[in-house]
């Protein structure tokens, strides 16, 4: 079942089209993040399901109920729907409780215990409920603005680069405390991000945008393994690419000879992921195989290290090391294989 679907999504500003015909399905109490370059047209299409842009044309099915289509438009407001803006944007002349219960009925009987309810679920300390959103952190305003938006318990919600503004140890717990009260309500999550990392750990589901249009909607191990194009392989994580040659389901390349399900045959690009490559010192008795290199420079980043190797055909390389891997010496003659499938695609 699925709780929100778009179709045939065109829209823009002015006279310029920025959504060239989407189709979007998020299945019900999944989370699907929408990853693309900036300026692709994200935003715009979270707006238009939310009912804040208006499309030229297009359909928009919020759990089973048509909310925009042929000769209808539901106001934003009646859609079932709970957005969560970039930065927030909460009412800074009200009050955290105010703020959380700002779409509740004023004499709602309920409604006291349902901001308790919204501040343990978003991990906030009851305390905060009298403070002015600008007495509280980054992270705190965020979780203040999920907690409002799932107020009307919402059976989907948006969330537009909810973690953009919050710096990297306060981004990765806010993501938990969020992507907690979220499967804790089992709501459908519908989310923009341009980050990859993000995409990959919090989503089911991540569809790849390119220029108003979806590139792919997969998994993240098939959007990341089996790339349905080379603009998604070189967007959705970093990628080695060489010059080869593919004939009869085999390519032949600096890196050697791999079998391929790629139809293009003569002249064509290898493209492969840098933990696919494994690096030996040349030095090493017994290892003869593989192409041989020279390390450049190498990026440490701790949990694991980019090495960058100039083959000796001229093709430049990238291997990714695990933590605890010997880092070799820039200078250092290696020997480069490849494990698993590699992606070819035409020149
Ligand atoms: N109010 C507006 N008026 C005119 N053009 C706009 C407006 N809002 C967005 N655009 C344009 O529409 C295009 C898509 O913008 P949108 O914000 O949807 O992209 P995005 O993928 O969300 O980008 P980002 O990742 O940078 O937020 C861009 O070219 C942008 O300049």
């Amino acid at each position: 079942m699925s709780e929100l679907k778009a179709e045939g999504i065109v829209a823009g500003h002015g006279a310029t089209t920025v959504l060239h015909g989407v189709d979007l399905t998020v299945p019900a109490g999944s989370t699907t993040a929408i990853l693309g370059p900036s300026g692709c047209g994200k935003t715009t299409l979270l707006r238009v399901i939310a009912g804040f842009h208006r499309p030229d044309a297009g359909r928009v099915v919020v759990a089973d109920r048509d909310v925009f289509g042929a000769g209808l438009n539901i106001a934003p407001e009646h859609r079932g729907l709970g957005y969560v803006a970039q930065e927030g944007a909460l009412f800074p002349h009200l009050s955290v409780a105010d703020n959380i219960t700002f779409g509740l009925r004023r004499g709602d009987p309920g409604r006291a215990t349902r901001l308790t309810e919204l501040l343990d679920l978003v991990g906030l300390p009851r305390e905060v409920a009298g403070r002015s959103p600008d007495q509280l952190s980054g992270g705190q305003q965020q979780r203040v603005a999920l907690a409002r938006a799932l107020a009307r318990r919402p059976r989907v919600v948006l969330l537009d680069e909810p973690f953009s503004s919050l710096d990297a140890g306060l981004r990765a717990s806010t993501r938990r405390a969020v992507a907690d009260a979220l499967a804790a309500e089992g709501v459908t999550v519908l989310m923009v991000t341009h980050d990859q990392d993000e995409a990959l750990s919090f989503a089911d589901q991540i569809v790849v945008m390119d220029a108003g249009r979806i590139l792919q909607a997969g998994s993240p191990l098939d959007v990341y393994t089996a790339p349905a194009d080379r603009v998604t392989a070189g967007f959705l994580g970093d990628l080695v690419t060489v010059v080869g040659r593919a004939h009869d389901g085999r390519v032949e390349s600096a890196l050697g000879t791999h079998a391929t399900d790629s139809a293009a045959e003569g002249a064509v690009e290898v493209a492969l992921r840098p933990e696919q490559i494994v690096l030996h010192s040349a030095d090493q008795p017994g290892i003869r195989t593989g192409a041989f290199g020279t390390v450049r420079h190498c990026d440490y980043f701790g949990h694991d290290a980019l090495v960058h190797v100039a083959l000796d055909d001229g093709s430049e390389i990238a291997a990714r090391l695990g933590a605890g891997g010997q880092v070799p010496r820039t200078g250092e003659r290696v020997t480069a294989s490849v494990t698993g499938s590699v992606l070819t695609y035409p020149l």
